[in-house]
Order: C-alpha cells, then structure tokens, then sequence
C-alpha cells in the first residue's frame, strides 16, 4: 500500500495508544461501525504490537499501522507484527531505508521547510505534520503549498473537531491524525458504543469535504 493510498483512507486517522491488547478488536470494530477504516497503534505502550498483529489478522477491512515508529527496530517489529505501514513523529535516513528495504509505506513526520526538503528529495511526498498545531497549524501548511506543492500532509497533534475542517479545507491536506476520537475515558470504561457515535458525528461534521 502506498502512503498516498494509505492518506486517501478516511479523513480521520485514529493515533491510539492502547493499555490492554484485549481491547484492540472491539476498538477496532467500533471504529468501522463509525466509518473509520484506518488506526494508527502507536508502540508506545507494550500493548501496541500485539494489537497490530490481533487486527490484522482478523480484520482485513480494517487498515492498521504502526505509529511512535522511531527507528529501524520498531519500524521492523511493526511490519512483523503486521503493520500495513508507519507513521514516525519524525524523519531520519534509517526510517527511509528501513522502509526502501520492507518496501513498506513510511508516513514521516515534518514540523520545518528543512524535514519538508528531506523528505520530499527522499521521494517522501506523504508526510505527517508533528506536531501540527505548534508547529505552526493552518498557516504553515498554507506556506508549504508554495515551494512544495506536490507535497501532501496529514497533520496530526492538536487536531480536533474544531479545526480539523480547516485543515481539510487546504489542498494540500489529505487527512488529519489525532487521538481525540478515541477519548481516554470511553477506553477507561470500555464505552466502544460511544466511539462508534463521536465517529459518526465527526464523520458527519467533516461532510462535504470529503
Ligand atoms: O502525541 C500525540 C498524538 O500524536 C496525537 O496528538 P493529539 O493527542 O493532540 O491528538
Ligand atoms: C505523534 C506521532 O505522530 C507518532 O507518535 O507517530
């Protein structure tokens, strides 16, 4: 799957870092129930592997990758757990070697004009931007548009459903990450049913530019 496939998906990219592996079926469920057809598991909890390895074996219609991917080894135990691609809060060379050798999409993360050229003289034109709100939000994508514009972002970091239709609205922007859909406590409480709604809702919300 190509990064550009991968930022086509669904507007929204679910970025969840899961406690217990016992919830990454259910999550993923409720996420599809609400239209959602991608996550982003971070491996920032134990967790997170054992979660990419549970859905991508039993829910193919469900895309799942690998986020906090921050180098070579995680990029490698992510695929071996059945990451479909990766996402990194940064960029660096071993990233994209590591993905070259896996042949396996790389989503890395930019926050400057320096990581944009580095990425994109790499032949990595799909990019996060980490972290979005602070790094400079809707204006500095607007700004990337001019001496970049084959490149395409997915802002993550600060996006929520007050602005992500902004970030929406710019043509560089394919999708937007965030962890807001999965609330914390709704995880707490094991509410999945309550997942599934805020996704419809946001869904419906973002309506029209999709
Ligand atoms: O580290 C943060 C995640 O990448 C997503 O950011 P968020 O919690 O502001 O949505
Ligand atoms: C923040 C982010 O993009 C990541 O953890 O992959």
């Amino acid at each position: 799957m190509t990064s550009e496939a991968v930022m086509k998906l669904s507007p929204i990219v679910p970025v969840i870092a899961l406690e217990s592996e016992e919830d990454a079926l259910p999550l993923a469920k409720a996420l599809l129930e609400g239209g959602i057809n991608i996550m982003e598991i971070t491996l920032r909890t134990p967790a997170g592997l054992k979660a990419i390895e549970v859905i991508s074996k039993a829910l193919p219609q469900m895309h799942v990758g690998a986020g906090t991917v921050l180098n070579a080894s995680d990029f490698k135990d992510a695929v071996d757990h059945g990451a479909a691609f990766v996402f990194s809060p940064g960029i660096s060379e071993e990233l994209m070697q590591t993905s070259w050798e896996l042949d396996v999409a790389l989503i890395p993360g930019v926050a400057t004009a320096s990581e944009v050229m580095l990425a994109k003289n790499n032949g990595f034109e799909h990019c996060k931007l980490f972290p979005a709100t602070l790094a400079g939000g809707f204006e500095i994508l607007k700004a990337f548009g001019g001496p970049f514009p084959s490149m395409r972002f997915c802002p993550t970091g600060g996006v929520n459903l007050s602005n992500i239709n902004d970030f929406l609205s710019l043509e560089n922007v394919l999708c937007a990450g965030g962890s807001w859909i999965v609330p914390k406590q709704c995880m707490k409480e094991k509410d999945f049913k309550q997942i599934t709604t805020l996704c419809i809702e946001a869904m419906q919300t973002i309506k029209g530019k999709i």
